[in-house]
This record gives C-alpha cells, sequence and structure tokens, in this order.
C-alpha cells in the first residue's frame, strides 16, 4: 500500500451566517498517496477551496470553521492543532498557491528577498546562503537569469513569470504536499500549459505531493493522478484519470466531461451544459444531491441520499445508477436517451460518452 500523504476524513466545515452555521463542504472524504497529484473538480461554489483552506487551517481566518471531520497529514490530524503549531507547518511542509500570483507576492520586495524569507524563517538559513538558495530555486522553475530577476520588484515581470516566482517560493522549503488552487486560470492557454509542465516536473524532481484544485477537466487530464469530482460540498465520484475519463460513473461526472470545450464532438461543436444551477449547501434538495439536475434521475434518487460507494479497484461513485438491480432500467433508459459522443482529450484520452 502506498503511503498517504494526506486523509481527509468525513470533512464538513463551513460559516456562520445571519442563518446559523452553513456548510461547505459536506463529510469529504479524500486521499492522497505520497508522491501523486489529486485533482479536486467541480463547478463554483462545490467547497473546493473551502477543502484546500481546512487542510490549511486558513478556514479559521476567514469566518469559518471546522464542524467535524478529521485531516490527516503524514497520520497526524491537523484539525486538532493550534494555530501556533500550524505555523510551522503552513509555509513550510504544506505550501500553497492560488490563482492570482499578484495577491501572494508582496510588491515593496525584490522576488529574491520573498523567497529568501520563507527559507530564512522556516530553515533558519543565513541572508546570504537563502539569498543564493532563492536564485537557484528561479532557476529550478525555468526563470532566465535568475540572479538579475531575483532583484526585481513583481510589477516587473509578467503574469507567469510570477506564478513561477511564487512557484519557487512554495517549493524553497520542500514541502511535502503543495496546494494549488486554479493555479493557471488567471493566465493565458499558452503560459497556462508551460506551467501545467513545470508542476508536473517539479513534482518528480522535488519528490512532492499535489492537491490541485480546478474547474477545468481538461487541467485535472493534463496533471492528475487521480481525480475527485464534487458537486454542491460533497465528492460524488472519485478515481484514477482513466477510470474517471474512460468510465465516468456519475451523471454529474459525464456531465462535466461532455462540457468540455475545445472538443470534436458529433454534436456540430455546440457545448453541452448541465441543466439548472448548482444549489447552495443551505437549501439542498431531499436525496441524491444531484437528482434536480439529473438526466436519469429514479424514484429512490428523490428519497435517499446514495452512499460513496467503492469498485473493487477503488473508483467510487455516489449514485443509485450502481445499485445492482436498479443499474438494469438505469442502463436501458440510458441507452435511449443518450447519444454517442466522442471526446479527445489532449493527445492521450479519448472518451466515448
Ligand atoms: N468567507 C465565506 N463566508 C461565507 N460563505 C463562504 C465563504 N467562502 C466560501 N463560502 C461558501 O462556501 C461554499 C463553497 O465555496 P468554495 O469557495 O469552496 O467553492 P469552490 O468550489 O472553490 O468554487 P470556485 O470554483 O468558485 O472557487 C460556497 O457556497 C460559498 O458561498
Ligand atoms: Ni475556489
Amino acid at each position: 500500500m502506498a503511503e498517504k500523504v494526506l486523509q481527509i476524513r468525513s470533512l464538513t466545515a463551513g460559516f456562520l451566517t445571519e442563518k446559523g452555521f452553513v456548510k461547505a463542504t459536506d463529510r469529504v472524504t479524500l486521499e492522497l498517496d505520497r508522491g501523486q497529484t489529486l485533482c479536486v473538480v467541480g463547478e463554483s461554489g462545490s467547497g473546493k477551496s473551502v477543502t484546500a483552506m481546512s487542510v490549511m487551517r486558513l478556514i479559521d481566518y476567514a469566518g469559518g470553521f471546522i464542524e467535524d471531520g478529521e485531516v490527516l497529514f503524514s497520520g497526524s490530524d491537523l484539525v486538532k492543532k493550534k494555530q501556533q503549531e500550524m505555523l510551522k507547518i503552513r509555509g513550510n511542509r504544506i505550501t500553497m498557491i492560488f490563482q492570482d500570483p499578484m495577491s501572494a507576492l508582496n510588491p515593496v520586495f525584490t522576488v529574491g528577498d520573498q523567497i529568501a524569507e520563507a527559507l530564512r524563517i522556516h530553515k533558519r538559513m543565513s541572508k546570504q546562503a537563502a539569498w543564493q538558495a532563492s536564485v537557484e530555486m528561479l532557476r529550478r522553475v525555468g526563470i532566465p537569469d535568475p540572479d538579475m530577476r531575483a532583484k526585481q520588484y513583481p510589477h516587473e515581470m509578467s503574469g507567469g513569470m510570477c506564478q513561477r516566482v511564487v512557484i519557487a517560493m512554495a517549493l524553497a522549503c520542500n514541502p511535502e504536499l503543495l496546494i494549488a488552487d486554479e493555479p493557471t486560470t488567471a493566465l493565458d492557454v499558452t503560459v497556462q500549459a508551460q506551467i501545467l509542465d513545470l508542476l508536473r516536473q517539479l513534482k518528480q524532481e522535488f519528490g512532492m505531493s499535489i492537491l490541485l484544485i480546478t474547474h477545468d477537466m481538461g487541467v485535472a487530464a493534463e496533471v492528475a493522478d487521480r481525480i475527485a469530482v464534487m458537486y454542491a460540498g460533497a465528492v460524488v465520484e472519485e478515481g484514477t484519470v482513466k477510470e474517471i475519463f474512460e468510465q465516468p460513473r456519475h451523471p454529474y461526472t459525464i456531465g462535466l466531461l461532455k462540457s468540455i470545450p475545445g472538443l470534436e464532438g458529433e454534436r456540430g461543436g455546440e457545448l453541452y451544459t448541465i441543466k439548472g444551477v448548482i444549489p447552495p449547501i443551505s437549501q439542498l434538495p431531499s436525496g441524491c444531491r444531484f437528482h434536480p439536475r439529473c438526466p436519469h434521475v429514479m424514484e429512490i434518487c428523490k428519497q435517499r441520499e446514495p452512499a460513496l460507494l467503492a469498485s473493487p479497484t477503488g473508483h467510487k461513485a455516489a449514485c443509485w445508477l450502481d445499485e445492482p438491480g436498479l443499474k438494469g432500467a438505469a442502463e436501458a433508459e440510458t441507452a435511449a436517451s443518450s447519444h454517442a459522443l466522442k471526446v479527445t482529450i489532449g493527445s492521450k484520452t479519448e472518451v466515448t460518452l
């Protein structure tokens, strides 16, 4: 069995509002093997960032809190840690990068100084050693002329270059886990691909694990080992990239795959959209949270919540269609209602939906 760097168990986190406690994640369970990349995908508001913020215990500072569950990092529960203890972990053993690199950088310090600062705090390096290490980090993230660049301020660099600096900062302390929340969303497509390549390469070099959050299935196809699909605060499907793309089990996942833009399907280029909107988690429907939008809804879906069940290979889905006995009827329905749609993701994965 591979060693687990992160085990999120039944994590319920949310915010105190005028209406009381409002959940943003609902019993989220996720696991990440050491050296692997887990992508968490889902529409806006599905609870991806709140999950990440909970792992970092940054949720405490965003007006929220963890109501229940465990976040085991290398076996110890971060939920039970004091913020004082988290200071030694955050920015050191677990680091995080965000969508907007500018907001992660301080405009009044040179980028070299900012990377060096992390090393001085967490690794107690001397000023000179930290500076040298930060120039070396800039080189490793593919910044040309790192000696000169280290002396520059963030505003003197492009967005893509700044994201490289942020990655250099995040990796300087050699973290066990990197959490990346939509790290390429703000960048243009070419730069996006370069940053994804860089993350893939650095994961190998540094032997770290990555939890990557994205709403983009194409990004997940590029970098993930495993993919977890979240819907309205809950994980509805989880499996290897191959399982998710070639044998998706949850109708929500199938909908997400069908709505990947820029793919040649047999539908004349028209983009598929999942009907309806994601409900606020405070107003979840009865039964399966996806049932009002599900093209295969059955009576039981309206009444009872399906459990997230694993197949023998570990591919998990929370859907009544998987229930033996219910499956036959549903398959007949599915065959009648769906047209075959072939999509190609990048150069690797071909899926028939
Ligand atoms: N500071 C906050 N106060 C109150 N509610 C919040 C706060 N931050 C997030 N939420 C709520 O928590 C839920 C989950 O939000 P979250 O940011 O985790 O979604 P997400 O999947 O990351 O979406 P996106 O793709 O838009 O980033 C949403 O309903 C959101 O409104
Ligand atoms: Ni988010």
